[in-house]
């Protein structure tokens, strides 16, 4: 008989963990969420076997269920998980930005016979909802796991390998580490990205030129700015003194570039461009993490008008999508070379084979 797995929150990252595990695993999956179109529509894609409309009745002969859902309401699904029924020796997990609140909460569950252990996939992207999901979104990212001192080594084990399609790296933290750092790589980030945008958008209001203007550095620094606001907010809420303490250092730095600046310090200046950068670029790359990984594709292209149109529409017909897009040289006696980024080898190999099913040349440097 298949194992059955119970999937609560089939968005995006509800849906590439079920895509993933199905990878690897003959396994029955019944999915969960409040939205009745997501729903149908991860049945409809094959991501789930079977929908269920009742918690109950998904969670109680499930071997493990995965929480996916925005942070305060993975709380609210932990406290209802309390009142039902649920299978003996079943691993219960979260896939949640935050970890801390989310620890301390699944304490309920302790006196149910199941093991608790909280998981955040370090990976994801700005777009929701299953039909954005992908089986190797998380491929080569880092997967944080949360046991606490008294898990069992054994589920830690059972639960990693339930989720070795990912192909992600497991780390394991406690809750307060991970929101340390998320904090620091990624809650914060979203803020600053935020506010570039608002401040544009503030400036909009006196010349509309200004966002029409706005291009490759803005777009590629705001680009998280378009992820779900209601993920963000209970993020926010859920890490809110590491975050006030990340907004006052902030305010620090930011002090500190006014400074230079009113002292037209031309070496200070310098001097903080040339550390961040040394720091930046000495970051990995190949793996998702604190950095996205990059994963360039050239593509040989002659010199003729709408040939990006017909490279980037191959790419998109087969919904793959590209991070970035660079023309590297364009003579007129020669042909131009693009270089195509992917976020995954995957989508770079994808995307390597349909273009060269229409005939383009393509190539990796590594
Ligand atoms: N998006 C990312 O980049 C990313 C990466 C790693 C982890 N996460 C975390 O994963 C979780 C899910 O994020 P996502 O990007 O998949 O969001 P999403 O919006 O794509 O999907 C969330 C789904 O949960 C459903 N839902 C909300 N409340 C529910 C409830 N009470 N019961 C059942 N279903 C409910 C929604 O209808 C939606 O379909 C969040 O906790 C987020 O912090 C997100
Ligand atoms: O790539 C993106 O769009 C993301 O924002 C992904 C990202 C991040 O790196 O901050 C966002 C939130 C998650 O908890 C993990 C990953």
């Amino acid at each position: 008989m298949k194992r059955k797995i119970c999937i609560i929150g089939m968005g995006l990252i509800g849906g590439s963990i079920a895509l993933a595990i199905k990878k690897e695993h003959s396994v029955h999956i019944t999915g969960i969420d409040i939205d009745s179109n997501q729903l149908k529509l991860a049945q409809s894609l094959g991501v789930i076997d079977e929908p269920a409309e009742e918690l109950a009745a998904g969670v109680e002969d499930a071997d493990l269920i995965i929480i996916a859902v925005p942070v305060t309401k993975t709380e609210c699904i932990i406290e209802e998980l309390e009142a039902v029924p649920l299978k003996s020796g079943a691993i219960v997990t979260d896939v949640g930005s935050t970890k801390d609140r989310i620890f301390h909460k699944a304490k309920q569950l302790y006196k149910k016979n199941v093991t608790f252990i909280g998981g955040h996939p370090m990976a994801g992207s700005h777009k929701s909802g299953v039909q954005a999901a992908k089986s190797h979104l998380f491929e080569n990212a880092f997967y944080i796991l949360t046991p606490c001192e008294n898990t069992n080594t054994n589920k830690i084990i059972q639960l990693q390998n339930w989720l070795k399609g990912t192909k992600a790296r497991f780390i394991e933290l406690t809750p307060k580490q991970h929101d340390k750092f998320a904090g620091l790589i990624s809650h914060f980030p979203h803020i600053i990205a935020a506010g570039l945008v608002h401040q544009v958008k503030n400036t909009e209001n006196e010349d509309e030129l200004v966002s029409r203007l706005a291009a490759g550095g803005f777009r590629d620094i705001t680009r998280i700015a378009s992820a779900s606001p209601v993920m963000w907010r209970d993020i926010l809420l859920h890490n809110k003194d590491t975050i006030l303490s990340l907004l006052h250092n902030w305010k620090e730095e930011m002090n500190n570039v006014e400074q230079m600046l009113k002292e037209e310090d031309p070496t200070e200046i310098l001097n903080y461009f040339s550390a961040a950068k040394t720091f930046r670029d000495g970051l990995p790359t190949k793996e998702k993490g604190a950095l996205p990984a990059f994963y360039d594709l050239f593509v040989d292209v002659p010199d003729h008008p709408g040939v990006i149109s017909d490279v980037t529409g191959i790419l998109g017909e087969a919904d793959i999508s590209i991070t970035n897009i660079r023309i590297i040289e364009t003579r007129e006696d020669i042909m131009g070379v693009l270089q195509l980024s992917f976020r995954t080898e995957y989508d770079r190999e994808e995307g390597r084979q349909h273009l060269e099913n229409a005939l383009y040349e393509t190539y990796v440097m590594e």
